[in-house]
């Protein structure tokens, strides 16, 4: 597959501005370009306070998908959770009756300027929604350090996490923090370890995870995260970026491709969209999405187009994220 150009991209993208239903990330709407490549929709939306090394294997992604060779699939519907963001117990039952009938969630914790009171009671409220069978992973974001984490899982331990992600930041803490749980069965799982990382198995290569939530997007693509999941030989949750369908169709075709699918997958967000790019959001029905690709609609995408401000803001992103993979392609 020969790179397309920055002037090629360019010509096929379209920028639009998202309002979510509930802030997430400190955000209530979604900036996104869509691109319309050869092999279909595509998306490229990196975090807007990513640094272009960071957003130029998004591009990647985004690229492979849009202009690359389909993966081979071995499913064709993805289960995945509901996200819950970092809101009070009151929000609970109204953020997760978007999402439908659920049987895992993912709850945000460590959010900044709260406690770990805070997450106690949104857990709780949550495990009193799902009943004994629901499965609840809390996701810190790296949030804690080993003290803080260890207290904190004594302190969910009632609720009986499905296991806990990206509890602290760094590598070494979460090698010292498995050890300190280790006779818990309380399993950790990486993001950004993974996500963030210049090598995304280090984590691995520690024995600092039980499992590794893989992003298609921010780790270049549905054939480059195959190649890290295969090569890790841990479990996976593949998950997604806050993405608008078309990505999130990404992200179900990476789940579908996975020889292996042990959990549900966090691919469920368009339900905390307020507006998509398409008619047919991929929102969960019983639990599940469904494995198709999503075009983009050009009435939706008029409807939701960004300022030209922040277009152009966009759109030289694309270029200097383009003109850095030129300079160095991925391998
Ligand atoms: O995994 C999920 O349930 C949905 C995706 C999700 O939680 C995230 C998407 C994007 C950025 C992150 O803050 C967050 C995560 O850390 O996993
Ligand atoms: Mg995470």
């Amino acid at each position: 597959m020969g790179l397309p150009s920055g002037r090629e991209l360019r010509e096929v993208a379209h920028v639009v501005a998202l309002p979510l239903a509930t802030r997430f990330r400190g955000i209530d709407v979604r900036e996104a370009v869509l691109l319309r490549g050869p092999s279909g929709w595509s998306e490229f939306a990196p975090f807007t306070e990513y640094e272009d090394a960071e957003a130029a294997t998004w591009l990647a992604a985004a690229i492979d998908y849009g202009w690359g060779a389909e993966p081979d699939l071995v499913r064709d519907v993805i289960p995945v959770n509901a996200t819950l963001p970092a809101v009070e117990p009151a929000q609970v039952a109204e953020v997760l009756d978007r999402f439908g009938a659920t049987r895992t969630v993912k709850v945000k914790v460590a959010q900044a300027g709260q406690t770990l009171a805070d997450d106690v009671a949104r857990v709780r409220a949550v495990r009193e929604r799902l009943g004994p069978a629901g499965r609840i992973r809390v996701d810190a974001n790296g949030g804690w350090n080993v003290d803080e984490a260890e207290h904190a899982a004594h302190a969910l331990a009632p609720f009986d996490l499905e296991y806990l992600e990206q509890p602290c930041a760094s590598v070494p803490e979460l090698a010292e923090l498995r050890d300190r749980l280790r006779d818990w069965q309380l399993p950790i799982a990486a993001d950004e370890s993974v996500r963030k990382a210049a090598d995304p198995l280090a984590v691995v290569a520690a024995g600092a995870a039980d499992l590794l939530v893989v992003k298609a997007a921010p780790l270049g693509g549905i054939a480059a995260s195959l190649r890290i999941v295969a090569a890790s030989g841990l479990p996976t949750v593949v998950s997604s970026a806050l993405d608008t369908s078309v990505g999130l169709a990404m992200g179900a075709r990476l789940a579908a491709a996975l020889p292996d699918l042990d959990y549900d997958c966090g691919l469920g967000t368009a339900a905390l969209l307020a507006a998509d790019v398409t008619p047919h959001p991929l929102l969960p029905r019983e639990g599940r999405i469904p494995v198709d690709r999503v075009d983009a609609d050009p009435d939706l995408l008029s409807r939701w187009v960004a300022t030209t401000e922040r277009r152009d803001w966009w759109l030289a992103r694309l270029d200097r994220c383009a003109d850095l993979l030129h300079d160095h392609p991925a391998g």
